[in-house]
């Protein structure tokens, strides 16, 4: 086991990170610290404005910078971490994947559209890409995925998140709705994973990763809680089958670069990725 080990991490492959901000950054400062051992970084591609501070850190390194996702050099590279939000995976993850590059999915909502979703696992199936999804800021989608296998009946997720968490999503401007003085809970949404990850694309693709482990975007149901005493960013999973019923709590800190997002969707990126370099001898799920 322990040379099997050592043979895998001999197999470097080149990555190129979208965006700069809070994820990519975390995933920048992994690679150059020898946490993902197996990743060189061969490219990151960030809107201008953003791109500053992570070329401080990443100084050193031999990198390519680019603020176009399409003047990648793409026959040098082999995994491609997206880190910018939904619009870039409907805009580009089918031509990353039809060029057999491997691709970590953050911005999961995307893929809620099902004729989509379907149009990229056809791809890939045929380029032999292989798309990484990791769970991000909650977890047990193993338990609902098993739970998927048998009658799984309902799925529900109520997210709470403080008001400076949500405000600058699609929902509340078209809505125009006025959290600034806002002295308890209040319900903001409630409808199904397809509705709220489009709704809230930087906040609710948790809803989307727990759809498509379990019953669809359209038949798992979504609470959004505007929470103005809140600190963390809460996610709350019921799930009710044949095996009978689960409930799971996440109470997250928000990550220090962005309180949109929760810390704990660093991690899981960093897990899934050590765990596709092979760094770990063990495939959990
Ligand atoms: N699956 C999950 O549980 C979670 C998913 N997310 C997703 O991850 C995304 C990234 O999260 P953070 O890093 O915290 O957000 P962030 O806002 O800190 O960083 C996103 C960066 O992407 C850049 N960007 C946007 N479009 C770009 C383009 N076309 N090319 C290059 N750069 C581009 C932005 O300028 C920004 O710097 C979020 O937008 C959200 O969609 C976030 C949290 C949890
Ligand atoms: O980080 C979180 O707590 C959830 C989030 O933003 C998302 O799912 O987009």
């Amino acid at each position: 086991m322990f040379l099997i080990q050592n043979l895998l991490e001999v197999i470097i492959m080149n990555v190129a990170i979208i965006g700069c901000g809070n994820i990519a950054t975390y995933v920048v400062n992994s690679i150059l610290k020898g946490d993902i051992k197996g990743l060189r970084l061969h490219s990151i591609v960030g809107t201008p404005r953003r791109t500053e501070y992570l070329k401080e850190i990443a100084a050193h390194a031999e990198c390519n910078w680019t603020t176009d996702v399409s003047s990648l050099k793409w026959e040098d590279i082999d995994l491609i971490i997206e880190a910018a939000g939904q619009k870039v995976v409907r805009d580009y993850l089918l031509s990353f994947i039809n060029r057999g590059k491997h691709v970590l999915v953050i911005s999961i909502g995307a893929l809620t559209d099902i004729d989509f979703f379907k149009t990229v696992y056809t791809a890939a199936k045929k380029s032999g890409s292989q798309i990484l999804l990791p769970s991000g800021a909650i977890g047990g989608l193993d338990a609902i995925r098993n739970a998927a296998m048998g009658e799984l009946s309902s799925v529900e997720l109520t997210t709470k998140k403080h008001p400076d968490s949500l405000k600058s999503a699609p929902y509340i401007m078209e809505n125009g709705i006025d959290m600034d003085d806002l002295q308890e809970d209040y319900e903001l949404f409630r409808g199904n994973a397809l509705d709220a990850a489009k709704a809230f694309p930087a906040n609710l693709n948790v809803a989307a990763a727990l759809s498509l482990a379990g019953i669809g975007p359209e038949q798992t149901m979504v609470k959004i809680i505007a929470s103005p005493h809140i600190e963390m960013n809460t996610h709350e999973i019921r799930a009710t089958g044949d095996f009978g019923n689960f409930y799971f709590q996440f109470e997250n800190k928000p990550s220090p670069r962005n309180i949109k997002s929760s810390y704990l969707v660093n991690l899981s990126v960093l897990r899934v990725l050590r765990d596709f370099c092979g760094n770990r001898g063990v495939f959990y799920n």
